[in-house]
């Protein structure tokens, strides 16, 4: 914190493109402090450093909610002495009841303060909830374009009912925490395999198991071959292929999942993974 000499200020849940256009106004010796308020889900707590160089330090919400604009810029020149330069968005609000402003920054900071124009995409203002609304309509190409990556959970390796390997296709079971799931359904994806570097292509279902034992599932079969999950594995989500669906036979969910696999495997191979 010592040598911090600019930060951007906000939730930052998603690292979106808005979110990076404040990133963009840090210099090398910048930093990222993020209000936590416990109830990200696009990139819960740690994951957000996945989407930044800058180093990110987290204020819990709770310690913070209870100071007047003077008071909290107070700690951030405390927390950060070499502080010049604060970063934030067109709409940041702060302090006691979010009723300070940039302007009310730009009155209490002795230093330069850069206030970024809104980021739109298709002339629609990039938002962290929108991008969860998108997700839950099952519109993860629109979910990616505001965050500019590919939407990507991260889960622990829990067993599945067996059925996969022996009548219909492997697939990795995971459990997830802490990450909003899009809606229900079967998704062209790329998975990334405990520590590995690289991504494989994969078609992964969400949803219930309407068509076999009704429980809740987050899977993924891989198209590259087979491979070993020891403890944890990532899907990033590229395209929404349909709707989860009651199959009234084995053969029938078969020949579904297989046109499943014909559909990813067509748009990833043009993506280098
Ligand atoms: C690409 C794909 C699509 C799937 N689509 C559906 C579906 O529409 N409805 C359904 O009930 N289950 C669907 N499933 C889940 C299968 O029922 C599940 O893979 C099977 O129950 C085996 O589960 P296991 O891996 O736990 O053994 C799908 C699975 C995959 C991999
Ligand atoms: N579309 C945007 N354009 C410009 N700045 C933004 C945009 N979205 C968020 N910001 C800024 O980024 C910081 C984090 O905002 P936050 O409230 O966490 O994002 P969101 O509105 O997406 O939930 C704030 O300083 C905010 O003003």
């Amino acid at each position: 914190m010592k040598e911090i000499t600019s930060i951007a200020i906000g939730g930052f849940d998603g690292m979106h493109i808005g979110h990076q256009a404040l990133f963009n106004e840090l210099g090398c010796d910048g930093a990222v402090v993020v209000i936590d308020t416990g109830y990200a889900n696009l990139t819960p707590h740690e994951y957000r450093k996945r989407y930044t160089d800058h180093k990110i330090f987290f204020f819990n919400l709770e310690d913070i909610r209870h100071l007047d604009g003077e008071g909290f810029v107070k700690l951030l020149c405390k927390e950060f002495p070499k502080l010049q330069k604060i970063v934030v968005g067109y709409d940041f609000h702060f302090g006691k009841d979010r009723k300070y402003s940039y302007d009310d920054l730009k009155e209490l900071f002795d230093g330069e303060v850069v206030v970024v124009e809104e980021v739109k995409h298709n002339n629609d203002s990039v938002h962290s909830h929108k991008i969860r609304a998108k997700l839950q309509l099952g519109d993860v190409k629109g979910a990616n374009e505001f965050l500019g990556h590919n939407y990507t959970i991260v889960g622990e390796k829990i067993q599945g009912q067996g059925l996969g390997s022996s009548e219909l296709f492997a697939t990795i079971n995971l459990k997830v925490k802490d990450f909003l799931l899009p809606k229900e359904g079967v998704y062209v994806t790329t998975t990334r395999i405990d520590d590995e570097e690289h991504y494989h292509p994969s078609v992964s279902f969400i949803g219930h198991r309407v068509s076999t034992d009704g429980s809740f599932a987050v899977e993924t079969h891989i198209l590259d071959g087979e491979v070993i999950c020891k403890e944890k594995a990532e899907i990033s989500f590229v395209d929404f292929i349909r709707d989860n669906e009651k199959f009234e036979s084995m053969e029938a969910l078969k020949e579904a999942i297989q046109k499943d696999i014909a559909k990813a495997a067509k748009e990833l191979k043009f993506l280098a993974l």
